[in-house]
């Protein structure tokens, strides 16, 4: 039995690849590298890549590698990139999707795992939301990743197959022992742009939006560290194989930073006083969004060790510092 990581070349299924290796799984990784690294995916893991909506491709891994478990992580993530390329992100994580779903339920696979997100919330208050508040996506990501969701729950009920839905907040942070971190070309996240910004790689970075009704006029999120948030993930495929039902869960800490507070905690694990320029609010941001998370950890047993932004923000230097003396394209 093998598990099929879509999106294992990237941030977080390079993670998962990672987690499923060290607990002695076989993986097959599906990934068409448009956002991926080939050496992000850790051997003993099978890199194939290709596009998951690929529907013959997809039937011939499941069935020559005996696949048990999808775990899809494969999207395209970027808020504001979704609100000027609406039907490019429902092409890729809604429509596609699709297609992995039905042809996984085809090629008799029954579990599955899903990278879900807080921005189906939408705007909420500074309270942490739990898995009952009301969904309401003011991003084109936001919707093409609920979508799923109900295609999931739809599915489910239809078919012998189940599923659980994690509901990720904000990720962040590298592989502990060094081995991956986030190598994502362009990306926009606060703590990547920051920490690529303390290296010198830009003159300054931006802090988009001050007069959010939050403690400081700047946007909370809940950072979750990723090795914390693959648990989640080992702690789901165990909860399936042993015959869970399928349901949705938060992946968060329970508690947000502003803006202003992770800009501070990068300056002083950095030492480096960079410059930062107050512009105007970013297209399709919540003022504020926090996990309230006692599903995962009561239904999964998930036990989140790594809330500490201190060392998340300092993995995630050590890792940008190894990506920028590497050579371009290469692994660090
Ligand atoms: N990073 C976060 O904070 C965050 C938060 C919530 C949810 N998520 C979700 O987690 C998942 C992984 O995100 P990430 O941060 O690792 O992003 P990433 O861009 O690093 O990884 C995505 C991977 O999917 C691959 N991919 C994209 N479209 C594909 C396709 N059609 N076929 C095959 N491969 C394809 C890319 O090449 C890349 O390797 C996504 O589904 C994202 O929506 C991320
Ligand atoms: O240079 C920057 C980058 C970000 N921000 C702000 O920082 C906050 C966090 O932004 P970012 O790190 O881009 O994350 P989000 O837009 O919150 O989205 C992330 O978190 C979501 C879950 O909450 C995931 O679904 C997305 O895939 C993932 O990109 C937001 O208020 C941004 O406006 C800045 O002020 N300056």
């Amino acid at each position: 039995m093998s598990v099929l990581v879509t999106g294992g070349a990237g941030y977080i299924g390079g993670h998962m690849t990672l987690g499923l290796l060290d607990a002695g799984e076989e993986v097959v990784v599906l990934d068409n590298l448009s956002t991926g690294f080939d050496w992000a995916v850790k051997e003993p893991a099978r890199l194939v890549v290709g596009d998951m909506g690929d529907a013959d491709l997809v039937a011939r891994l499941i069935e020559e590698h005996a696949i048990d478990a999808v775990a899809h992580f494969a999207a395209r993530i970027v808020v504001p990139d979704s609100v000027v390329d609406p039907l490019g992100y429902y092409l890729n994580n809604t429509a596609k999707a699709r297609t992995l779903i039905e042809t996984a339920i085809n090629g008799g696979v029954k579990t599955f795992i899903f990278s879900s997100t807080a921005a189906v919330y939408g705007e909420t208050s500074s309270e942490p939301v739990s898995e009952e508040t009301p969904l309401a996506p003011i991003s084109p990501y936001g919707r093409s990743k609920l979508m799923v969701e109900w295609m999931l729950e739809d599915a489910s009920r239809a078919y012998d197959f189940r599923y659980v839905a994690l509901r990720y907040f904000n990720v962040a942070g590298a592989d502990p022992e060094g081995r991956l971190g986030q190598s994502t070309p362009r990306a926009t996240h606060l703590i990547k742009r920051g920490v690529q910004t303390a290296l010198g790689m830009y003159p300054s970075m931006e802090i988009f939006g001050q007069d959010y009704p939050t403690r400081d006029g700047t946007c909370i999120r809940d950072y979750i560290q990723v090795t914390d948030l693959i648990d989640a993930h080992l702690a789901a495929l165990r909860y399936l194989r042993d015959g869970g039902e399928s349901i949705v869960c938060n992946c968060g800490y329970g508690h947000g930073q502003t803006v202003r507070e992770v800009v501070d905690v990068v300056k002083r694990v950095s030492g480096v006083d960079f410059k930062v320029v107050l512009s105007p609010r970013r297209a399709g941001d919540p003022a504020a969004i926090v996990a309230r998370a006692d599903r995962a950890r009561n239904t999964l047993g998930w036990r989140p060790t790594r809330d500490n932004l201190d060392a998340i923000v300092r993995q995630a230097l050590d890792w940008e510092r190894r990506l920028h003396n590497s050579r371009p394209g290469r692994e660090p």
